[in-house]
């Protein structure tokens, strides 16, 4: 059985009580950390200097989400934090395969995330060039949105092409996945699942987390 991956966003979190709050998903397999900067995306959350604090103090390692302009000029430095991962968006990317490349040689696994409207078909041959594939399920910016279906055949494509050509690539999905939503994308081929409002909206997020592995390793793709 592939491994399934649970990655709360901090987005949901309360800021001010970060460190507790990031107790609270000690269960987690990494947690998701949304970097915004109110020009890629409508909507402004923190810069280096915190996501350095928070690699501090996490029980679990963290997956930065770069919603931002200009991802040459500072990924690498999310990258020399420590961070076990970062991604960023293809539609901001001068050459996405460079800046993975350039990324993995600091240390961090390379995402690449692609918006619900932005085709596919330009990085499929690229694929072995990153370790990761972020395939959002909502238009970046804002937790607490609803899960877009319509992203799922582009999921399944790259499922299937990643299969074909022998890359072994983490297929992340991000946005309005909920113990509702997340065993359609996995049965289209995610498996690494963002949650949010989600997990933190949870009475109690370690069982939230423990119940959306179960249901995304319930539901595992199957090749056609
Ligand atoms: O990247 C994001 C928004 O752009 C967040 O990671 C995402 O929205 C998580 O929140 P939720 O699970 O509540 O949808
Ligand atoms: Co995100």
């Amino acid at each position: 059985m592939t491994a399934t991956y649970i990655h709360p966003s901090i987005l949901s979190a309360d800021f001010v009580n970060m460190q507790a709050e990031l107790e609270r998903i000690s269960d987690a397999d990494f947690v998701h950390v949304d970097v915004m900067d109110n020009h890629f995306v409508p909507n402004l959350t923190f810069g280096p200097q915190m996501v350095a604090r928070i690699q501090d103090v996490s029980p679990v390692p963290l997956d930065v989400h770069l919603m931002i302009d200009d991802p040459e000029r500072w990924a690498p430095e999310y990258a020399e934090l420590g961070a076990a991962s970062v991604t960023f968006h293809a539609e901001a990317s001068a050459d996405p395969v460079a800046l993975a490349r350039r990324l993995r040689q600091i240390g961090s696994a390379a995402g690449v995330a692609i918006k619900p409207g932005t085709p596919l078909e330009p990085y499929l041959d690229d694929l072995s060039a990153f370790d990761l594939v972020l395939v959002m399920t909502v238009e970046p910016g804002f937790g607490g949105q609803s899960f877009m279906p319509e992203t799922m055949p582009k999921l399944r494509t790259l499922a299937e092409r990643a299969r074909n050509a022998g890359v072994e690539l983490r297929l992340q999905v991000d946005g309005g996945i909920s113990a509702d939503t997340i065993a359609i994308a996995a049965e289209n081929g995610a498996n690494t699942f963002v949650a949010g409002s989600a997990v933190f909206g949870a009475e109690h997020p370690g069982a939230m987390i423990g119940r959306l592995r179960e249901l995304a390793a319930g539901h595992q793709h199957r090749p056609a």
